[in-house]
């Protein structure tokens, strides 16, 4: 039995859920074995948000000094160091991921880290690749999220890049064409445009990033399309073409164009192929990932765990987090279950500006107000004078329950207005919260205003309802 190793919860996955799996399952008095066959730092780490955060960071440096005529201030002689870009890029990223392996992975108690693959053997027993086996009260499958490559592409060989081979190249691309305008598509093609890169962005829907507002889509759309050539609504097959790809489009518009590179953004799949999920008796979705209860993470009435992007709920990184917490936390007091409310959904995409989608849209009688950006005092005053937020609240008292925004400080507005959705806190009680000048979070007056005068609901008694000069 010397290749039987037994524990009360294993976790297979040291990605970021998995790593807060072990975490909370060890904090609550469980013995934990961690599998995983790499340990080279987390996806947000190595290929996802750090990554992709510093590419938008060079990018937003190159696209301010193109914005300095605004001011009046004149900049010659600039120009793009392509391979400087990218070092830079990739040397502070794989600073994030050894500090991972570091802290979060080289801290860990000895003998928790098993480093191989696994497969379910029957609904409490893993087989590892290296010939061993686990037998655990409870597991937690926190394996992630792999980027989707549909057979035209991958026949590209190189000439098709996703965001886990992206940040390798050694220099800025001239020609790219973008597929799928989701967060990867928007966030990177625009970081890509602003370096000075000749973007093409196309996507099959004619809605970018899911997103509900009409006028904030329309915002969106007017922004993008700023920076580089979009197409929206077609259908693209790719060939193969002398130093790249010829890309053929149809459907709301058609066209055809060689470029040096595509970068494919359509989706992540979960990653359950090789884990044998015939043999833990779950059921699954349509989608083969097993049916799972977002309160406790756990699949059915089994003693097994889902977290992280393997879940496919919301394949976000403080929602792996989250997710593992949970699981780890339920799998080391399984079989009781312990339920958790879940905090308010929340999704920043890091265009410039920002971009947010927060909580519910709709709900019955639900009422919106809008603020638009184009011509409000602090966001002129920069010269970020662009942008749209829409509020949702419902009725019949205006508790705030969702937003949608494209906006200047757009992050930070999400941020303030995801804990108030989450607080159940009404349009009235914000407008009695102190709002200072001049800032950007005073254009929301305007959308909670609308929401009070919609029903009415009263405005906060004492408080001024004019505006200081553009706000
Ligand atoms: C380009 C990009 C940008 C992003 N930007 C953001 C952002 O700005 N903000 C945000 O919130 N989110 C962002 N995300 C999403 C975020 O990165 C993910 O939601 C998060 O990293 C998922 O973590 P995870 O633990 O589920 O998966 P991972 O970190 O991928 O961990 C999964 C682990 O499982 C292991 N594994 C797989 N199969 C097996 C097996 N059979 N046996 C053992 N181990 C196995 C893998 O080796 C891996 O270590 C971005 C993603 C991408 C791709
Ligand atoms: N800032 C962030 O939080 C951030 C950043 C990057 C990624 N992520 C996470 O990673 C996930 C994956 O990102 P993503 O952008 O790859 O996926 P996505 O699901 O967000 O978007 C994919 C897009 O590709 C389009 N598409 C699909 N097949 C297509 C085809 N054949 N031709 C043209 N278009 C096609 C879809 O219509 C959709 O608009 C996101 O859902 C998000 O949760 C988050």
């Amino acid at each position: 039995m010397a290749n039987v190793l037994q524990c009360d919860v294993a976790v297979i996955g040291a990605g970021t859920a998995g790593l807060a799996a072990e975490r909370a399952a060890r904090k609550n008095g469980a013995s934990t074995l961690l599998i995983d066959p790499e340990f080279k730092g987390t996806t947000c780490a190595t290929v996802g948000c750090m990554p992709s955060k510093l590419l938008i960071a060079a990018a937003k440096e190159a696209h301010g000094i193109g914005r300095a005529g605004l001011f009046g201030i004149e900049v010659e002689g600039v120009w793009v160091d392509g391979p400087a870009v990218l070092r830079r890029v990739r040397n502070e990223r794989d600073r994030f991921a050894r500090l991972t392996r570091e802290s979060s992975i080289g801290e860990l108690p000895q003998d928790v880290t098993i480093r191989a693959r696994a497969r379910f053997d029957g609904p409490n027993r893993l087989m590892l690749d290296d010939g061993r086996a686990i037998e655990a009260h409870a597991i937690v499958i926190a394996t992630g999220s792999a980027p989707v490559l549909p057979p035209p592409f991958a026949a590209l060989g190189e000439a098709a890049l996703t965001s886990d081979t992206v940040f390798e190249l050694a220099d800025l691309p001239k020609r790219l064409a973008v597929i799928g305008s989701g967060a990867i598509g928007l966030e990177l093609a625009q970081a890509f445009a602003h370096l000075g890169v000749r973007v093409s962005l196309f996507d099959k829907s004619r809605n970018m990033a899911k997103l509900r507002c009409p006028k904030v889509h329309a915002s969106l759309r007017e922004i993008i399309e700023r920076d580089l050539s979009l197409h929206l609504g077609v259908e693209v097959s790719p060939d193969p073409a002398e130093n790249g790809v010829r890309l053929r489009w149809t459907g709301d518009a058609s066209g055809e164009t060689t470029f040096d590179k595509v970068l494919v953004a359509v989706g992540r799949r979960p990653r359950l192929e090789g884990l044998a999920l015939d043999k833990t008796g779950l059921e699954l979705d349509d989608h083969g990932v097993p049916l799972h209860d977002r309160a406790t993470m756990r699949c059915g009435d089994s003693a097994i765990f889902l977290a992280g992007d393997v879940a496919a709920d919301l394949p976000l990184l403080h929602e792996a987090s989250h997710d593992g917490a949970i699981a780890g936390r339920n799998a080391a007091a399984f079989p009781a279950p312990i339920e958790t409310t879940r905090s308010t959904l929340f999704s920043i995409t890091f265009t410039d500006p920002p971009l947010a989608t927060i909580g519910e849209a709709e709900a019955d009688g639900a009422i919106t107000g809008t603020a638009d950006y184009a011509d409000q005092g602090r966001a002129r005053v920069e010269g970020r004078n662009e942008g749209v937020l829409t509020l949702y609240a419902a009725a019949p008292d205006g508790r705030l329950i969702g937003a949608d925004l494209i906006a200047p400080a757009g992050e930070h507005l999400a941020h303030m207005l995801a804990w108030a959705i989450q607080r159940e806190v009404t349009a009235t009680e914000l407008l009695e919260m102190p709002f200072y000048h001049p800032t950007v979070e005073e254009g929301l007056k305007h959308a909670l205003r609308t929401i009070c005068a919609a029903r009415p609901i009263p405005l906060p008694q004492d408080q001024d309802t004019g505006a200081p000069a553009g706000a």
